[in-house]
C-alpha cells in the first residue's frame, strides 16, 4: 500500500545562542542537532508510535510534519505530495488533512474561546464555510461522548479528560487522514486514560485515519501502534512492528525501555535491567555508537564507529543500529557491566551536529 506520509532523512537544528554571542563565548555548539536523518512512512489507517526519553526529538518531528518547525533538511511528503515543494496556498488542503493534538490538555485550549468556537475554528482557519457552526460542534462533542451543552463552556471549566476530549474533537473536525497525537494521555488519571485511549481507538476505527502516536508509555504504545520507532538522541535507532518490538528487541536501548516499562513480564530477562546514566546532552554527542554511554553491551567499536542501519533477516521491516545486536551478541560477561553508568564517561571531546 502507498504511504500516506513519507519523512525522508529529516534534519531540524535549534540555535542554542545568537551568533555574536557564540562568537563572544567562544562556544564550540550554538545548535543542536533535535532531529538527525530521520526517515520513516505512515500508511493509511495505521499508527505508528515514537518512543524515546524526554529530548529525543519526538516532538519535533511532530512540529514539522505540520509545518510549525522548519527543517534543515529532508522532506516531508504527504500523500505523494512534497510539501516543501508548494506556495503557502497550496500547502493549505494538504495541512488541513492532517491535526494535531497538543500535549497539555488544558493548556493547549486558547482560554478566552468556548468550546464551540474552539470546534468550528478550524473552518474559520481553511476558510471553509459552514451553515451550521452549532450543528457542528454539537455533532465533534457528540463523537467524542461529550453532551452538546458542553459547547458554551470555557476551557477553564473542563476536567483534563474533557479538555483532552474537546482537543481531540477539534482535530476531528475537518475529517483528517492523519492525525498526531502528542502524548495523549499525559497529565490524565489513569482510569482516564483508558478512557482517551480507547476513544482514539474507536474513532480510529470508525473513521479510518492513520495515526502518529508520541508517548513515554509503553503501555499505550502496545495498546496503540502498529509499528514502533525508537528514538535516541534525534535518530530512530530501532523501528519495527510493535510485536516485534516488544518480543524481539534487538536494539540495547530498546530493551532497556521495555524493562523499565511498569507492567513488566515477570518471566522476562528484560526485567533485571536498568537504563542507567542521563541521556547525553544534544551539544555533546557521543562518538561511534550514542548510545554506548549508557550501553550494558558495549565494545571498543561502539565508541568509534557509527553502526549502519541493519535489517532482521526474518522481518525485512524490523531494522536497528547497533553494532551487538541482541540475539547474536558475543561479548565477554565481564565486559558487558563495563560501561554502565552516567552519561559522557568517554566522551571528553564530544560532538556536536549530527
Ligand atoms: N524551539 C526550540 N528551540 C531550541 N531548542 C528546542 C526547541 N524545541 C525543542 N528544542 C530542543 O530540541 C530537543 C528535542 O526536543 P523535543 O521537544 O522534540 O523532544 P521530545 O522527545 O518531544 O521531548 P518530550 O518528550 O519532553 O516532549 C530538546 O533538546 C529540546 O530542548
Amino acid at each position: 500500500m502507498s504511504a500516506l506520509l513519507r519523512v525522508e532523512d529529516l534534519r531540524v537544528r535549534f540555535r542554542t545562542m545568537s551568533a555574536p554571542k557564540a562568537l563572544a563565548t567562544g562556544a564550540k555548539a550554538p545548535f543542536i542537532d533535535a532531529v538527525c536523518g530521520v526517515s520513516f512512512e505512515i500508511r493509511r489507517g495505521e499508527t505508528l508510535a515514537l518512543v524515546g526519553e524526554s529530548g529525543s526529538g519526538k516532538s519535533t518531528i511532530a512540529r514539522t510534519i505540520i509545518g510549525l518547525q522548519r527543517a534543515v533538511s529532508g522532506s516531508v511528503s504527504f500523500d505523494g505530495q512534497e510539501i516543501e515543494e508548494l506556495s503557502g496556498a497550496e500547502r493549505k488542503p494538504y495541512l488541513r488533512r492532517m491535526a494535531m493534538i497538543f500535549q497539555d490538555p488544558i493548556g493547549s485550549l486558547s482560554p478566552r474561546l468556548t468550546v464551540r468556537s474552539l470546534l468550528t475554528e478550524p473552518f474559520r482557519i481553511h476558510g471553509l464555510m459552514r451553515r451550521d457552526a452549532r450543528g457542528d460542534a454539537e455533532r465533534l462533542l457528540g463523537m467524542v461522548g461529550l453532551p452538546a451543552d458542553f459547547a458554551r463552556r470555557y476551557p477553564h471549566q473542563l476536567s483534563g479528560g474533557q479538555a483532552r476530549r474537546v482537543g481531540i474533537a477539534r482535530a476531528l473536525a475537518l475529517n483528517p487522514d492523519l492525525i498526531i497525537a502528542d502524548e495523549p494521555t499525559a497529565g490524565l488519571d489513569v482510569s482516564v486514560q483508558g478512557e482517551v485511549l480507547n476513544l482514539l481507538a474507536r474513532l480510529q476505527d470508525e473513521l479510518g485515519m492513520a495515526v502518529l502516536i508520541i508517548t513515554h508509555n509503553l503501555n499505550v504504545v502496545r495498546h496503540m501502534a502498529d509499528r514502533t520507532a525508537i528514538m535516541y538522541l534525534g535518530r530512530f535507532v530501532e523501528v519495527g512492528s510493535t510485536e516485534r518490538i516488544f518480543e524481539h528487541p534487538r536494539h540495547p536501548y530498546t530493551e532497556a525501555l521495555l524493562a523499565a516499562n511498569p507492567e513488566p513480564d515477570p518471566d522476562a530477562m528484560l526485567n533485571r535491567i536498568e537504563l542507567k546514566g542521563e541521556m547525553p546532552s544534544l551539544m555533546r554527542r557521543p562518538s561511534g555508537c550514542e548510545f554506548h554511554t549508557r550501553c550494558r553491551y558495549a565494545q571498543d567499536i561502539c565508541y568509534r564507529a557509527f553502526p549502519e542501519p541493519s535489517t532482521s533477516p526474518d522481518d525485512t521491516e524490523h531494522s536497528f543500529r547497533c553494532h551487538f545486536p541482541l540475539g547474536r551478541r558475543a561479548a565477554p560477561l565481564d565486559a558487558r557491566f563495563r560501561l554502565c553508568g552516567a552519561s559522557g564517561t568517554r566522551n571528553e571531546e564530544g560532538r556536536h551536529g549530527c
